[in-house]
């Protein structure tokens, strides 16, 4: 098992529900899209994650935490540090990670990815707006979470938020590190970690 996580960091795409397929002569058409689907994103998933970044972010405070182009060089420099959910093939929600190699989150880890590095930095969770407050984004956050244990090297996750979002970390088991160093704009944040315990723990706990 070990030995397919480490020759094959991607994530497999997996689904809730069987993929739908109507097998009545009466409908010609096949329809095969997923009822509910988590895998890593790819470049290609860019804009959709773009479209639902800029809702949540811009709207809001005029600042997103990625522009596009970090989003195309995040996704082509570490997908399987990110993951989406899709519903009917329509992206829901997504995470997107990448590698880090300090002790804290400093200013320049928003647009750098560290390779082969023990931590992973969240950069951003964020779900469509009509899907908000269903659990959708503390479900996909544990799936995000319980993935990232099975990856080797691995040994916590790193982000920051705003104090409003501190109790959604915590109850999904990140602690509070304190105030952070990076600003964007006008807005300051909280570091919150998360210890995944390692492949031994993963190997034990997770079936991975
Ligand atoms: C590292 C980062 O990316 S930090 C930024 C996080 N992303 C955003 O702020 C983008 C816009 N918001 C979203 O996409 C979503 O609302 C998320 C990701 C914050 C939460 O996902 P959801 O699916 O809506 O949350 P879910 O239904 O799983 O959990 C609800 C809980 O989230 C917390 N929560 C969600 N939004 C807020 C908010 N605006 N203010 C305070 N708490 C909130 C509450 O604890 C809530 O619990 P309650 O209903 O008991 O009060």
């Amino acid at each position: 098992m070990a030995e397919q996580v480490s020759s094959s960091p991607f994530l497999r795409p997996f689904f809730l529900k069987t993929p739908l397929r109507v097998s009545s002569p009466l409908r010609q058409r096949r329809h095969t899209l997923p009822a509910s689907e988590f895998r890593n994103l790819t470049p290609q998933d860019a804009i959709s994650v773009f479209e639902i970044e800029r809702e949540a972010f811009i709207s809001v405070s005029g600042e997103c935490p990625l522009t596009l182009d970090e989003v195309l060089n995040f996704l082509g420099q570490c997908p399987e540090l990110s993951m989406g959910w899709f519903e009917e093939g329509q992206l829901v929600a997504f995470i997107i990670g990448s590698g880090w190699d300090k002790e804290t989150l400093a200013q320049e880890a928003m647009t750098t990815h560290i390779p082969d590095s023990q931590t992973v930095h969240i950069h951003v969770l964020s779900v469509h707006r009509h899907c908000r407050q269903q659990g959708k984004g503390s479900i996909l956050l544990w799936r995000y979470l319980q993935y990232l244990r099975c990856l080797p090297r691995l040994r916590r996750a790193l982000l920051v938020c705003e104090e409003f979002l501190v109790p959604f970390y915590q109850k999904a088991g990140f602690k509070e590190k304190g105030p952070s160093a990076i600003t964007v704009g006008a807005l300051s944040f909280m570091e919150m970690e998360y210890q995944l315990g390692g492949l031994a723990y993963a190997r034990r706990n997770s079936g991975c």
